[in-house]
């Protein structure tokens, strides 16, 4: 099912170890769950080691795109809200999140969260994926 997201063609800003300056996450599947455990760095900061919400906003969406992408589902951010409930700090382990909620025709909705460890929720976002590629989204309890 998964794949190959080590190719040296993959230089997603993200999750690639290839990109010198990407956030290089490391995500598990977990069933329906895609999860990452992520420490932002201090050059992920906006101000007063709270990371840049332009940042929060992509981990939650590559938490969300990668959900996708290990299912074959090939699509592009449409659509993104996201609740900023608390600061997220740098230097902590970060639980990013995401499973998926629908899917009507090519229009796929995700949900992400990041948690902080007291279990806070610290983030959440809300997503419409649209579908360029091939592939359905899995009834719950698909085996995949
Ligand atoms: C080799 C190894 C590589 C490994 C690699 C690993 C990577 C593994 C992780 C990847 C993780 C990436 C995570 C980041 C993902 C990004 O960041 S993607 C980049 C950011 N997003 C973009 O750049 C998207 C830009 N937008 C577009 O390209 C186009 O608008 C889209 C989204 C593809 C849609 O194009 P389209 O299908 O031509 O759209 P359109 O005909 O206008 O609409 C189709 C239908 O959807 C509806 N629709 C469109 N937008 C919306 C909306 N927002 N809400 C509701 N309905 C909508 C339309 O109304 C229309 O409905 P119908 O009329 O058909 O009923």
């Amino acid at each position: 099912m998964t794949k190959p997201l080590k190719d040296e063609t993959n230089i997603c800003f993200g999750c690639s170890p290839n990109n010198p300056i990407g956030l290089k996450m490391e995500f598990e599947d977990d069933g329906d769950v895609c999860r990452a455990y992520y420490t932002a760095r201090p050059e992920h900061m906006g101000w007063n080691d709270v990371v840049h919400g332009g940042l929060v906003a992509t981990m939650l969406d590559e938490a969300m795109g990668r959900w996708l992408w290990v299912r074959n589902l090939i699509t592009m951010t449409a659509e993104m809200t996201i609740r900023y409930s608390k600061p997220v700090p740098v230097g902590v382990r970060l639980t990013v999140e995401s499973s998926g909620v629908s899917q009507k025709g090519k229009l796929i909705e995700m949900t992400a969260r990041i948690i902080l460890p007291d279990g806070s929720l610290a983030a959440r976002a809300r997503a419409k994926f649209l579908k360029v590629g091939p592939g359905n989204l899995p009834e719950k309890g698909d085996a995949e």
